[in-house]
């Protein structure tokens, strides 16, 4: 069974959940999603698309959402350690245009539940980062959306002291700031 540990992170529906993991003398095991114990957590919505990307030391991926297709993420890191960032883009809550970050890594095993209406991104403290998720909603190339990750007014306190240079995609780079939203 998965018996899950949830830390909260004042910001309403993002979870930090920590399965248990059961170790033995050939390694280890744990269940990384189950459908009903996720969903009495706050887990609601249906997973319909699992990704899977690699990055070396200092690649920052984001921040991204979908506009009109908003995806809801359970993420988690499956090698290496990660530092991942969700911002609250939802214009209804009281913690609007708020950030919070977490360490994820293989040792820690911790996920991250990022619900629709946030921005995601991390950046790869380690030689190589093996990033899973899970995704409420399709992938759609046409309704993407993002804000540029070193925004002023966002200010996430990326730990780009534990890398040597920050990796960007071209594509990333020109995302517009949190200002810029419409
Ligand atoms: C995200 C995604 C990309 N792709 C393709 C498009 C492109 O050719 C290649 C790389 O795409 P990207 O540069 O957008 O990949 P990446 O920068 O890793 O994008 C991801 O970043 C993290 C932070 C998220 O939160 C994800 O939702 C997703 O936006 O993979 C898919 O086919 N399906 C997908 O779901």
């Amino acid at each position: 069974m998965a018996k899950l540990r949830l830390e909260q992170t004042g910001i309403e529906g993002l979870l930090i959940i920590e399965p248990t993991v059961y170790g033995d003398a050939r390694g280890s095991f744990m269940e990384t999603y189950r459908y009903e114990e996720y969903f009495n957590i706050g887990v609601t919505k249906r997973f319909v698309q699992d990704n899977q990307s690699v990055s070396k030391k200092g690649v920052l991926r984001g921040l991204h959402f979908q506009k009109n297709h908003p995806q809801g993420k359970l993420v988690r890191v499956i090698k290496g350690t990660a530092y991942d960032v969700a911002v609250d883009l939802r214009k209804n809550s009281s913690t609007y245009g708020k950030w919070f970050g977490v360490y994820l890594s293989g040792d820690n095993h911790k996920q991250f539940y990022i619900p629709e209406g946030f921005a995601h991104g991390f950046l790869s403290l380690s030689d190589e980062v093996i990033f899973g998720y899970k995704c409420t909603d399709y992938y759609r190339p046409d309704d993407e959306g993002g804000v540029v990750w070193n925004d002023p007014d966002l200010a996430i306190d990326w730990p780009i002291h534990e890398v040597n240079e920050v990796i960007v995609s071209e594509k990333d780079k020109l995302l517009p700031k949190f200002r810029e939203l419409g």
